[in-house]
């Protein structure tokens, strides 16, 4: 029997829907006017899927999984994990049952929600023997898949094997959902290989959830479930693999070139025509935005670059203020 949307949705252990982000301005606020980074953006994903997330540098992956891992406020309809809310539910990441392993691991150690950075002397055996209720079992095969010789002093190690530490620290607890930003660019091609055979097992044994932004495509071939594709922050494709081979002869790798070929060609064409039209090439545009407040403060909080002007209207001062943004 085919199964429902609504048993779908009632099974996805990732939902975004709508998702809509733009990152804060000085103030603490959306610039006024700001276009946002992301837009219109929904994808779900159900328990074992492994989701490859691609596209080009600043197209908004890490962003994507920062929102997810509750990192940015969104709206709690718009990201969905477990079915709660990322950023308003903490108990996400300190049970880990949600885990990110993201770029900023180059310095810090992150457990269960938790960031400390690693410049001390310190063992690798006291970093992973040091943390409470974890299943030997597990934590020995970590041990074993990332090739760690727990005597390591950390702050002497190769920023490999000081990765290797990381991601087993990461991995300790059993994860649900795992979200990876790039997090394999230090390791050897054997402890990738071996790592990437413990993710999908993870997936396949436990019914987790990976989704693992890269541009580094080797021995990713069979690796995923699901393929999404992003550009300037906009969903572009989101597909399961059997129908990306079913469409494209390609490799993986082959197959993201040529989508990111098209859109780099596209966005020099569209640039090309602004300049033959006497535009700049890269779109921008005056905002103005007319916001209330203290002047003093307005300045303080980083509007200096705008030219202020104040009108007096309905008993409120109101500034209007101009700036030149770029928009791309
Ligand atoms: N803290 C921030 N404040 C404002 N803008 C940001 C911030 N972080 C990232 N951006 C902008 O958001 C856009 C998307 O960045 P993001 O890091 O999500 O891209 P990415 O797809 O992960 O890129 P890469 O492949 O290079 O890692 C970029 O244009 C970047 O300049």
């Amino acid at each position: 029997m085919a199964v429902t949307e609504e048993e779908k949705k009632r099974n996805s252990t990732v939902e975004i829907s709508g998702l809509r982000f733009t990152y804060p301005g000085i103030d603490g606020h959306p610039p006024p006017g700001s276009k946002p980074l992301i837009e219109d953006f929904s994808i779900t994903l159900n328990s074992s899927d492994r989701c490859l997330l691609v596209g080009s540098n600043g197209a908004g992956k890490t962003t994507i999984l920062k929102i997810l891992g509750g990192k940015h406020m969104v709206e709690p309809h718009m990201v969905r994990v477990l079915g709660r809310s990322a950023f308003h539910d903490t108990g996400l990441t300190s049970s880990g049952d949600l885990c990110y392993l993201g770029g900023e691991w180059r310095r810090d150690v992150a457990f269960a929600g938790f960031e400390v950075p690693i410049q001390m002397d310190i063992s690798a055996e006291k970093m992973i023997f040091g943390v409470a209720g974890i299943d030997p079992q597990r934590r020995d095969e970590l041990i074993k898949v990332l090739d760690i010789d727990i005597s390591w002093r950390l702050h002497k190690v190769s920023d490999g094997q000081r990765r290797r530490v990381q991601i087993c620290m990461g991995l300790l607890k059993p994860f649900k959902v795992l979200l990876l930003d790039e997090i394999t660019v230090d390791l050897d091609v054997l402890a990738r290989a071996d790592l990437l055979k413990f993710l999908r097992k993870e997936c396949e044994e436990r019914g987790a959830t990976i989704i693992y932004a890269t541009h580094i495509f080797d021995g990713l071939e069979d690796w995923p479930t699901h393929i999404v594709y992003v550009a300037n922050g906009k969903l572009q494709l989101a597909l399961p693999m059997e129908k990306v081979k079913e469409t494209s002869k390609k490799s993986l790798m082959r197959t993201v070139e040529s989508w990111l070929r098209k859109e780099r060609d596209e966005e020099r064409k569209r640039r090309k025509e602004r300049k033959a039209n006497g535009l700049p090439e890269f779109e921008t545009r005056t905002e103005e935005s007319r916001v209330t407040g203290d002047p003093a403060r307005m300045l303080n909080n980083g509007w200096a670059a705008g030219r202020l002007h104040s009108t007096v209207a309905g008993g409120e001062d109101n500034f209007v203020l101009s700036s030149n943004r770029v928009l791309r």
